[in-house]
């Protein structure tokens, strides 16, 4: 019996190659092909199942030991679900070596035999068509069932197949389920096949999270209900906003929308995240899971359907204490300004490169991002920093006297003046640093002035004839558009070119990467002025890691000494924080947020001590038991991952 399908089955794929017809799958056609022409595999020679020696064995093995490791959870329950169906499980790396196994041991000799065994070689040139081969050899999900197979030899197995890629896209394993034995028709693998996809996709998943454990993590969802326990795309992001790793179902979509824009992309590592998504890095944190989910909507920049987000946070431990490298080559009173944020690195990494210059320095950035601060530490790292640093705030001086101040005045020469005369702040600045702070609301004429100062190095104060030369390093600083003020001739379009020898952009606060660290350090900062070292409960600094600081460092530097001021015990809580911060939450208010950061130790706790009988009582639905304890849903599926209680239906998976 066994010969005669053999038989029957070689004529078929002669048959094939001759031209003849058949039923099968194309992809099935495809490989016979490729085994004869390409592989030149001959289907009247059988051959014995390949299993390498342990010690090559070996060598597959140590290459995928972190993915297997990983994956291991995922494969063992995988098998409990279908050993009892007597299939086994094979996980091949992408050359077809079977470097992880489970089957039964009691038919240990029939499998070894079969090639279903730790260490056989299941590559199409070598094995003919088969699940595995002919899944990496076309990157598709298949059954290879019975006669599919091209090696007479296998044609009493049935073998389903799936690709597994890693966070690049690239082929990294192939998850097969086979049996020795099954029915007849094809289609009895079917939900086989719908079962390996999902663990395929499961196995991504854990890969690219214990991978990217230290950088954002989005994930999205076409559900709300499923984003968090099962999101269909995952996507890695740097601190720059480009993509760094994604699931195999995240490419697929990305090809999609690459197509749609026009374009035929199919890498996606390094492309920025907003080329395709309503969203960029500054923009993620707004998607932090204690916010409501509802809330948490993005869509494709194309437009199409509403995706459900999740973004989480680099942990605070993963991000750099120190400056990423180069930082360490910039002088100390620039290292010191962040922690590996590229924007204030690249701001201050062109200002390291003209420290010790002459060169007018033109600050950029909104207002509270630290213009000033970074003008003093320019000061402190220039050869300058022992001689004075003037700061004028050109926006607080009263227009009638803003040249007086800067340039001084003869004893005399105007009504009001002192009797003494006045030095001015710019003689003031004299061998050091003159910080002129929003230069954009400079008057025009007194623009007139320091545009003559700035191109002849010398002052001429009121009432003097002789004018004084001057040696100053002239930093000016503003929150507004110079250019716009140029244009609408309220700036001098000359002073402007005087100023902008080097500009320099600081980045708002909510761009930033470095927020937990810069919170870090203002608290260190709070505590060597009064002795009292504050700390943040998770849920304090999840709520200021979220917020989008429009006042910028400043904000958050009285954010923080106000929280200081008002916090019981040293521990800074939600509560602490000021109202802006709390508002912002957008219901999300203080409970739930320590709830969602730290457990659930919430005034709901209570409710929720009888929540596995409760969860009985209503029959393991979820809604009913959030009914009768008065809480959030939300909350009861929390507190049930911390219990560990999982549903009867869901137990086994
Ligand atoms: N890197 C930093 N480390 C510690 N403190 C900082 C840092 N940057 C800014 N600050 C603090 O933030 C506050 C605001 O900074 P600064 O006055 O330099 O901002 P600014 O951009 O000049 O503001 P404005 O536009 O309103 O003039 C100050 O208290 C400053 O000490």
């Amino acid at each position: 019996m066994i010969r005669q399908s053999r038989v029957a089955h070689i004529d078929e794929v002669l048959g094939l190659m001759m031209g003849q017809t058949s039923e099968r799958d194309r992809v099935i056609h495809e490989s016979w092909r490729r085994c004869v022409t390409e592989h030149g595999l001959d289907p009247i020679a059988s051959r014995d199942a390949y299993i390498l020696p342990q010690e090559r064995l070996n060598e597959h093995r140590d290459a995928m030991e972190e993915f297997l490791h990983t994956a291991r959870f995922g494969l063992e329950t995988l098998y409990r679900q279908v050993s009892c169906l007597d299939y086994v499980m094979l996980l091949t790396d992408a050359k077809g070596v079977t470097v992880d196994f489970m089957g039964d041991p009691t038919y240990s000799g029939y499998l070894r035999k079969a090639g279903l065994y730790l260490g056989s070689d299941w590559h199409e040139e070598l094995a003919g068509t088969c699940a595995v081969g002919t899944c990496i050899a076309t990157g598709e999900p298949l059954i290879v069932h019975q006669s599919d197979h091209f090696d007479a030899s296998h044609i009493s197995l049935t073998c389903t197949c799936a690709p597994i890629f890693d966070t690049n896209g690239d082929l990294a394993a192939a998850l097969d389920i086979s049996a020795l034995h099954s029915p007849e028709p094809k289609l009895s693998q079917h939900l086989a096949l719908q079962l390996v996809r999902s663990f395929t996709h499961k196995i991504e998943n854990a890969n690219l999270l214990n991978r990217f454990r230290g950088e954002w993590i989005l994930k999205l969802s076409k559900a709300q209900e499923f984003l968090d326990i099962d999101p269909e795309y995952i996507l890695a992001v740097d601190a720059n906003g480009c993509i760094i790793g994604h699931n195999s179902r995240t490419r697929e979509l990305l090809a999609r929308e690459s197509r749609r824009l026009g374009d035929e992309k199919d890498r996606f590592i390094g492309e920025p995240l907003s080329a395709f998504f309503e969203c960029d890095v500054s923009t993620l944190p707004r998607f932090a899971r204690f916010r409501p989910s509802d809330q948490r909507t993005m869509r494709l920049v194309s437009g199409g359907a509403m995706l459900f987000a999740q973004a989480m946070p680099p942990p605070l431990a993963s991000l750099p204490r120190q400056p990423a490298t180069p930082g360490p080559n910039l002088p100390l009173p620039l290292r010191e300004m962040f922690s590996g944020d590229p924007m204030m690195f690249e701001a201050l990494r062109r200002a390291a490169k003209i420290v010790g210059t002459q060169m007018s320095i033109l600050i950029q950035g909104e207002t509270g991002t630290g213009k000033e601060h970074l003008a003093k530490a320019l000061h402190a790292a220039s050869p300058r920093a022992d001689k004075p640093f003037v700061a004028v705030n050109c926006a607080a001086l009263p227009e009638s006297l803003i040249e007086s101040e800067l340039f001084g005045y003869e004893a005399g020469s105007f009504t009001g003046a002192a009797s003494k005369g006045k030095k001015g702040l710019v003689l003031g600045a004299e061998g050091g640093t003159l910080f002129l702070d929003e230069i954009g609301d400079m008057p025009l004429a007194s623009q007139t002035r320091l545009l003559r100062v700035l191109a002849e190095r010398e002052v001429t104060p009121l009432g003097k004839v002789k004018p004084i030369p001057i040696d100053i390093r002239v930093i000016a600083a503003t929150h507004r558009d110079l250019v716009e003020l140029v244009k609408a001739k309220s700036f001098r379009e000359d002073l402007y070119f005087r100023l902008n020898g080097a500009v320099l952009t600081l980045p708002p606060l909510r761009s930033r990467i470095d927020v937990k660290w810069l919170i870090e350090r203002l608290l260190q900062r709070g505590s060597n002025r009064d002795g009292a070292r504050r700390h943040l409960s998770d849920a304090a600094l999840a709520a200021l890691c979220a917020y989008s600081w429009p006042g910028n460092v400043r904000e958050l530097v009285n954010c923080l000494d106000y929280a200081s001021a008002v916090c019981s015990e040293q521990q800074i809580e939600v509560e602490d924080l000021p109202e802006s911060i709390i508002k912002s939450l957008n219901g999300a208010g203080p409970a739930a947020l320590a709830a969602d950061r730290a457990g659930d130790e919430s005034p709901q706790s209570d409710a929720l001590n009888g929540l596995e009988e409760a969860l009985r009582e209503h029959h393991w639905n979820v809604s009913a038991v959030a009914r009768a304890l008065a809480v959030d849903r939300s909350t009861v599926h929390r507190r049930m991952r911390r219990l560990g209680l999982v549903p009867p239906q869901k137990r086994d998976f």
